[in-house]
């Protein structure tokens, strides 16, 4: 290996895996942040990844069975409840968004974008913190769904489907630390800070202009297709010989869940901002 090469990256071994990372190292670490180690995190998700599919079939299963339960009681306002819930959601996702974002703009900007989707982030650092608390906040966000349930709004599929997929994918990445996922954590952490304090907003009553609510789903789109893009990038350049972190099995993963994400989220876009305004005025004209 040349002198180069190894300054370019760093392996780290454990638990009879290898993970190729770029050495970047953080001015300064939060107590919270040494909360777990490298090799306690990467055994979690290692011996339990797969309970993420379990943990998401019971959240389908719970949100139906909720939703039978409700259909004969009055659906419940909780509003406090669900400014705090909301509120807490946008402050853990800027927290996420700027301790994440620390490292992912040097990976950019400064060691360029071949290495930010090849090489992950340090195991050791923050970095790796904030991606192990994305992974476990997936399980949280299920919790969006109940609020929904017992207020008795729709639970789309869109929604639901979200929900359950993004907790298989963040759990099954988590384990190999996959390079890609810097963009996917980070695009998600910034999108969520803007999605929960408008929903934070909105759960008090307040409306917002649609501009506002058109601004985020196109944000959400948007994060899809570059999702699709990187897998696209990552898997020409790994045919090409180039050193990915990122296994084909997550890479496959990646870009199924990404590519139905995109579909979804467009014909969200298109549904909620373009065709229904020209059905309202077809139904008013009939
Ligand atoms: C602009 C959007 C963020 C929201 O669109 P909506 O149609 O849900 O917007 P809306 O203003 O009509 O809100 C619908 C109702 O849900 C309430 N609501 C409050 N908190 C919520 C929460 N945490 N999750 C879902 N709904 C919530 C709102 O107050 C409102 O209630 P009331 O009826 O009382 O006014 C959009 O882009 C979107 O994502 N829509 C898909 C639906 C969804 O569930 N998205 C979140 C998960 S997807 C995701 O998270 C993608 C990602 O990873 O980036």
């Amino acid at each position: 290996m040349s002198a180069e090469v190894s300054e370019r990256f760093k392996v780290w071994t454990g638990n009879n895996e290898t993970i190729i990372y770029s050495p970047f190292e953080y001015e300064s670490t939060w107590l919270i942040e040494s909360w777990w180690d490298d090799l306690t995190m990467h055994t979690f998700f290692k011996n339990h990844w797969f309970k993420s599919v379990y943990l998401s079939l019971a959240y389908v299963i719970a949100t139906n069975l909720l939703q039978k339960y409700m259909e004969t009681r009055k659906p419940k306002s909780m509003r406090p409840l669900l400014l705090a819930w909301n509120g807490f959601l946008a402050v853990f996702s800027i927290m996420g968004t700027w301790r994440f974002g620390i490292e992912f703009y040097d990976a950019v900007f400064r060691r360029g974008f071949i290495d930010s989707i090849c090489l992950a982030v340090n195991p050791k650092s923050p970095s790796a913190f904030w991606a192990c608390m994305f992974a476990l906040s997936k399980i949280a966000e299920f919790g969006d769904t109940m609020f929904l349930v017992l207020r008795k709004r729709p639970v789309i599929f869109l929604h639901w489907y979200h929900h359950a997929v993004v907790l298989i994918l963040s759990w099954h990445a988590a384990i190999e630390l996959t390079a890609p996922g810097r963009w996917f954590i980070f695009m998600n952490y910034l999108v969520h800070s803007i999605m929960y304090t408008y929903y934070a907003v909105t759960s008090v009553g307040y409306r917002l202009p649609k501009l506002v609510s058109m601004t985020v789903t196109f944000l959400q789109t948007l994060q899809m297709l570059i999702g699709v893009s990187i897998s696209c990038i990552v898997l020409y350049l790994k045919l090409n010989g180039e050193m990915c972190q990122q296994s084909y099995d997550n890479l496959a993963l990646s870009f199924g869940i990404y590519a139905s994400f995109l579909v979804l989220f467009s014909s969200f876009f298109n549904n909620a901002y373009l065709v229904k305004k020209d059905k309202k005025t077809a139904v008013k004209q009939d």
